[in-house]
C-alpha cells in the first residue's frame, strides 16, 4: 500500500473514530433529556388514553347519530348516550392529565438537564472553553437545552401514542370490516411516509439549520454590541450589520421552510385522511344490509358504516403528530449535537480532573479529601515552595505542547520574572500552575505533587490576576468583596491603598462607585490594581501576575510594576509574567522562555 494510501486510510479512519465519538456524546445528552420511565409512562399512558377516548367518542357519537336516525326505543340508544358522555370528559380529563403528568416530568428533567450540562462544563473553564463564543455558548446552554425538552412532549410520547392508537383503531375496524381495516392501515402507512418524506425533503435541512443559526446569530450581535467602539474606529460597523442582517434573514428562510414542511406534513395527512374515509365508504356501502337486498354473512348496518367511515378522522387527527414528531426530533438532535459539543461527556485530557473529590466519590474519598485539605491549609500557614520540573503544557485540541522543559523552583518572598516574546507559553504555565490545564513533567508544591491535590486547594494557594482582568459590573467595592466576603470597608480601604488606588477611590465617591462592564469606567492599570488588591485580600500565599503592565503605556508600567509587587508584601511568593522590560531590582529570580 503507497504512503498517501496509507495516510488517506488513517485520516479517513480518524473522521471516522471522531464521528462515532460525536455521536456517542449526543446519545448521552439526548439520555440526559429523556426522563425516567417512572416519571415518563404516567404522562405517556395518560396521552394514550385521551386519544383512544377522542377515536371512541366520535365512533360513539356516529353510531349513535346513524342509529338514531332509525328512531329505535330510547333504551337502545341509553348506553351509546351514556358512552358519548363518558369519552367526552374521559378525552379532556385525560388530556389534561397528560399535560400534567408530561411537562411536570419533563420540566423537572429539563432542570436535572440544565445542572448536568452545567456540571459537564465546569471543569472545562476557562480554558477548554476558550474556542466557544460567548453568545453562542449562552444560545446553546439556554435555547439548546431548552428545546431538549421537546424530545419526550414533542417526540418520544406523540410518537408512542400514535402508533398505539392507530394499531388500536385498525383493530377496532378489523371487527367491523376487515376490508376497510386494510384500507385504513394502508393509508395511515402511506400518509405517514409520504408525510414524512415530503416535508423532510422541504423541510430537513432547515429544521437542523435553526440551531446553528440561532446561536451564530446570538454570536454576532453580542460581539458587535461588545465592540461597538472598535468597529466604529476602524469604519468596519456597516460590514459587520450586513452580515447580522443576511443571519437573520438566513433564520427567517429556514424558520420559513420549517413552517411550510409542516403545512406541507397537515394537508398530507388531510388528503391521505379523506382517501382513507372514501375508501371506508366504498368498501362499506357495498357490505351494507339493506332492507330487501337479502342476508348477507357479515353485513353492516347503517350506524356501523358510520363508525369506520369516521373513525378514520380522528385517527389521522392523532397519527398527523408522526410526521410532525420527526421534524421536531431532528432539531431536536441538532440542539443536543451543539449542547454535546460544549459539553462533552469525558473531559479532554489536557484538562486536569481532581484524582479525588467528585460528587459522587464515596467516604473514603471525603477522608482523603480531609486529609489533603489539612495539608494545603498547612501550605498556606507555612509558605509554600513550588517546584516545577520539565513541565510541558498543551491546549485542548492542540497536537503539539505551548511550552515543554520548564524548570523552576519558586519560595516566599521570591520574585521571578518569567519572560519571552509573544506566544513563548508565558500564560500556559500560569493556567498549568493554577491547574486550569493539565501538565506533564513535575509541579510539587512542598513536596506534594499538585495533580494529587484537589484542585480547588491549588487555588487557594496559587492565585492568578489575569492579563485582562475580569471586573464585574458592580461597584468597587462588591469587586473586592467577593475575595473575601468578611472584609470590613477599612479593610477594602486599606487594601486600595497598597496598591495606589485610595486617591482614585476618593475622587470616585468611595467604594460605591461602579466600574462598569468589564471594567469599562476604569484604566487599564486600575484594572491590574484592582485585580492585584483582590488577590491581596485573597491572601494567597504565591501570586501569579501574567502581564500587569500589558495594558498600559511604558512610563506608567514601571511604578504600576512597583506598586503592586510592594503591595505583594515580602512574605508571598510572586511570578510575574511580562515581556516588556522589569528593573532588575524588583526580582530575585528570571525564567528566560525562548
Ligand atoms: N485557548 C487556547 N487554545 C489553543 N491554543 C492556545 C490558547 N491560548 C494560547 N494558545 C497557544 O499556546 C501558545 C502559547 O500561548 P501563551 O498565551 O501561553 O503565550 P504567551 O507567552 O503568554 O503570549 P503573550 O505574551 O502574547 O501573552 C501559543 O502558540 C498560542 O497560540
Amino acid at each position: 500500500m503507497s504512503e498517501t494510501t496509507m495516510t488517506a486510510a488513517s485520516a479517513s479512519a480518524h473522521a471516522a473514530n471522531a464521528s462515532a465519538a460525536r455521536k456517542a456524546e449526543t446519545r448521552s445528552i439526548l439520555r440526559l433529556a429523556q426522563p425516567r420511565p417512572r416519571s415518563f409512562v404516567p404522562g405517556l399512558l395518560a396521552g394514550v388514553a385521551g386519544a383512544l377516548m377522542a377515536v371512541a367518542l366520535l365512533a360513539c357519537s356516529a353510531w349513535l347519530i346513524t342509529r338514531a336516525a332509525e328512531q329505535p326505543p330510547i333504551m337502545f340508544l341509553s348506553m351509546a348516550v351514556v358512552g358519548v358522555r363518558a369519552f367526552a370528559l374521559g378525552r379532556s380529563a385525560f388530556r389534561y392529565l397528560e399535560r400534567v403528568v408530561s411537562h411536570d416530568g419533563a420540566f423537572r428533567q429539563l432542570a436535572a438537564l440544565r445542572l448536568g450540562v452545567f456540571r459537564r462544563l465546569l471543569p472545562l473553564a476557562p480554558a477548554g472553553l476558550s474556542g466557544a463564543g460567548r453568545g453562542d455558548l449562552l444560545t446553546r446552554l439556554v435555547r439548546d437545552v431548552d428545546d431538549l425538552q421537546d424530545l419526550p412532549l414533542r417526540v418520544v410520547q406523540p410518537l408512542l401514542t400514535s402508533l398505539l392508537v392507530a394499531v388500536l383503531s385498525v383493530v377496532g375496524v378489523w371487527l367491523i370490516l376487515p376490508a376497510a381495516a386494510i384500507a385504513l392501515a394502508v393509508c395511515l402507512v402511506l400518509g405517514g411516509l409520504l408525510g414524512t418524506a415530503l416535508s423532510g425533503a422541504v423541510a430537513a435541512s432547515s429544521e437542523r439549520a435553526i440551531a446553528p443559526l440561532r446561536g451564530k446569530l446570538s454570536n454576532d450581535v453580542l460581539e458587535v454590541v461588545e465592540n461597538l467602539d472598535v468597529l466604529r474606529s476602524f469604519d468596519a460597523l456597516d460590514t459587520r450589520l450586513a452580515g447580522i442582517a443576511d443571519l437573520d434573514a438566513q433564520l427567517r428562510r429556514a424558520t420559513l421552510r420549517r413552517a411550510l414542511g409542516s403545512g406541507l406534513q397537515a394537508s398530507i395527512t388531510s388528503l391521505v385522511a379523506g382517501a382513507a374515509t372514501l375508501a371506508a365508504l366504498v368498501l362499506g356501502i357495498p357490505a351494507l344490509d339493506l332492507p330487501g337486498a337479502g342476508a348477507m354473512l357479515g353485513a353492516l348496518n347503517g350506524p356501523a358504516l358510520a363508525v369506520i367511515v369516521l373513525v378514520p378522522m380522528a385517527v389521522f387527527e392523532v397519527f398527523a403528530a408522526i410526521p410532525a414528531a420527526l421534524g421536531v426530533w431532528r432539531q431536536v438532535r441538532a440542539s443536543a449535537e451543539r449542547v454535546a459539543g460544549v459539553a462533552p461527556a469525558e473531559v479532554p485530557v489536557e484538562i486536569p480532573v481532581d484524582v479525588v473529590g467528585d460528587a459522587d466519590a464515596g467516604e473514603q474519598s471525603d477522608a482523603q479529601i480531609d486529609a489533603l485539605t489539612a495539608q494545603a491549609d498547612a501550605l498556606r500557614v507555612l509558605g509554600p515552595v513550588l517546584e516545577v520540573a520539565d513541565l510541558s503544557v498543551r491546549w485542548p485540541g492542540q497536537s503539539a505542547p505551548a511550552v515543554s522543559g520548564v524548570s523552576f523552583r519558586l519560595q516566599p518572598g521570591d520574585r521571578m520574572l518569567v519572560a519571552g516574546p509573544s506566544g513563548a507559553g508565558k500564560t500556559s504555565i500560569a493556567h498549568a500552575l493554577v491547574r486550569f490545564l493539565d501538565y506533564s513533567g513535575s509541579y510539587r508544591i512542598d513536596g506534594i505533587e499538585a495533580r494529587e491535590l484537589p484542585q480547588h486547594e491549588v487555588r487557594r494557594v496559587v492565585g492568578l490576576c489575569e492579563q485582562r482582568p475580569w471586573l464585574f459590573d458592580e461597584s468597587i467595592r462588591q469587586n473586592l468583596l467577593f475575595a473575601r466576603e468578611t472584609a470590613t470597608d477599612d479593610d477594602l480601604l486599606a487594601v486600595l491603598d497598597r496598591v495606589g488606588l485610595a486617591g482614585w477611590t476618593a475622587e470616585r465617591g468611595g467604594l460605591d462607585a461602579r466600574v462598569g462592564q468589564r471594567g469599562a469606567l476604569v484604566s487599564g492599570g486600575q484594572a491590574q490594581r484592582i485585580a492585584v488588591a483582590r488577590a491581596v485580600l485573597a491572601d494567597f500565599p504565591v501570586l501569579i501576575l501574567d502581564e500587569p503592565t500589558a495594558n498600559v503605556d511604558v512610563q506608567q508600567a514601571d511604578r504600576l510594576v512597583r506598586d503592586i509587587l510592594q503591595a505583594a508584601g515580602d512574605e508571598r511568593a510572586v511570578l510575574l509574567i511580562s515581556h516588556t522590560p522589569v528593573p532588575a531590582e524588583l526580582i530575585t529570580a528570571r525564567l528566560d522562555l525562548a
